[in-house]
């Protein structure tokens, strides 16, 4: 049965209408939805947990229609990106608030603050007041305190977006971890590509208040449904390159790459298209039975691990994402090959071939 599930969907507002959304989340299952900023994802959450109700649609939770469902009695916690603690509280008596108002035996109330307080780092500042925390100790114990309830289902509204990068990561393991050994369905709302693609088993890329795809992180970064998907998945984002096809469906043409690029996958024949190749299937040099071109070095960041290379091909500026450090001259030729098994073609409406 799933733990949740959202069919059609809609929530107007004055300027912004969300859905319809369809979505359901697993028992158990990591569920993440990303998307740009002000496309409606936090508003999702609210209608899962109840805040809000669909104007048309229906929302259900583990199995059962929501409608009529108050907020308590839907059995989720949900974290909010601005966090919500009782102030005249210390940080252990917010934990536990929600275990001491469903009446939870003392023995499980102590053990259940052991246990988060050890995973989130906070034994130290349970006998603070959130007025004397940081942003990032109340941001731990709000997640503390929404774990202890021991809900069915969790909401998590960027939660870790107000930690440092290094607690983020490690914050990111442990959340990963609980929700594991709990076998509760998470639903984890981000705008950081890499946090959601890291951390979920699906994700939901949502886009001008619809869901544009969803599938597991590889899917999604293997076969964006769209440019518009292919954009904001994967980091630097997707070069592309507008042009035609070829009437016999063998070649796509584009002035920007001065190069015709056999087409795999399609069989689109003539016409306007975009040919979309990420910065990490562009390497440094020829390789055998890989289409090349030859750019122009713009700029050179090394960043440890990879370099990125700005580069001009005709008008345009192609990012290409390089193994380790490499050293090049800016305003030199320089040559590079696509990956032919990795091009993603893309037709006048944006939508995949
Ligand atoms: N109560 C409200 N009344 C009117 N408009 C609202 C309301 N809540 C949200 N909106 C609008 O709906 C749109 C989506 O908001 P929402 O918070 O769901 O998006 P989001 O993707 O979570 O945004 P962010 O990433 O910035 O947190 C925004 O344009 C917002 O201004």
């Amino acid at each position: 049965m799933d733990a949740i599930k959202i069919t059609e969907a809609v929530k107007r507002y004055p300027e912004f209408t969300l859905g319809p959304i369809s979505m359901s989340v697993r028992q158990g299952e990591f569920f993440g939805i990303f998307g740009p900023p002000s496309t409606g994802k936090t508003s999702i959450l609210k209608l899962i947990l109840g805040l809000l109700s669909p104007d048309e649609g229906r929302v259900e939770i583990a199995g059962q229609d929501a409608a009529g469902l108050d907020v308590s009695a839907r059995g989720i916690s949900m974290v909010f990106q601005n966090l919500a603690l009782f102030p005249h509280m210390t940080g252990r008596e917010n934990i536990i608030f929600p275990l001491k108002e469903r009446g939870a035996p003392e023995a499980e109330i102590s053990n259940r603050l052991d246990m988060v307080s050890e995973v989130l780092h906070v034994s130290h500042i349970l006998h603070k007041n959130p007025a004397q925390m940081s942003g990032g100790e109340r941001q731990r114990i709000a997640l503390g305190r929404a774990f202890a309830a021991h809900s069915r289902a969790m909401l998590l509204d960027e939660p870790i977006a107000a930690l440092d990068a290094r607690l983020r990561e490690e914050m990111r393991v442990e959340l990963k971890r609980l929700q594991r050994e709990n076998n509760q369905a998470f639903v984890y709302v981000s705008h950081d590509e890499e946090e959601v693609m890291a951390i979920s088993d699906r994700v939901a890329v949502i886009i001008g208040g619809r869901i544009a795809q969803i599938g597991t992180p590889d899917e999604v970064y293997t076969e964006p449904c769209s440019i518009d998907v292919a954009g904001v998945i994967g980091s630097p984002p997707m070069n592309f390159f507008k042009g035609r096809f070829s009437d016999n469906a063998l070649h796509f043409e584009s002035d920007a790459l001065g190069t015709r690029i056999p087409v795999v996958g399609t069989t689109q024949k003539g016409g306007v298209g975009t040919l979309g190749v990420r910065p990490e299937d562009i390497w440094l040099g020829e390789t055998q039975g890989n289409p090349s071109l030859k750019v122009r070095i713009v700029t050179v960041e090394p960043l440890g691990g990879y370099t990125i290379v700005n580069a001009r091909a005709g008008k345009q500026i192609v990012k290409i994402r390089a193994p380790g450090q490499v050293v090049l001259e800016e305003g030199a030729w320089q040559s590079v090959s696509v990956d032919a098994r990795r091009l993603h073609f893309f037709g006048p409406d944006g939508v995949r071939l």
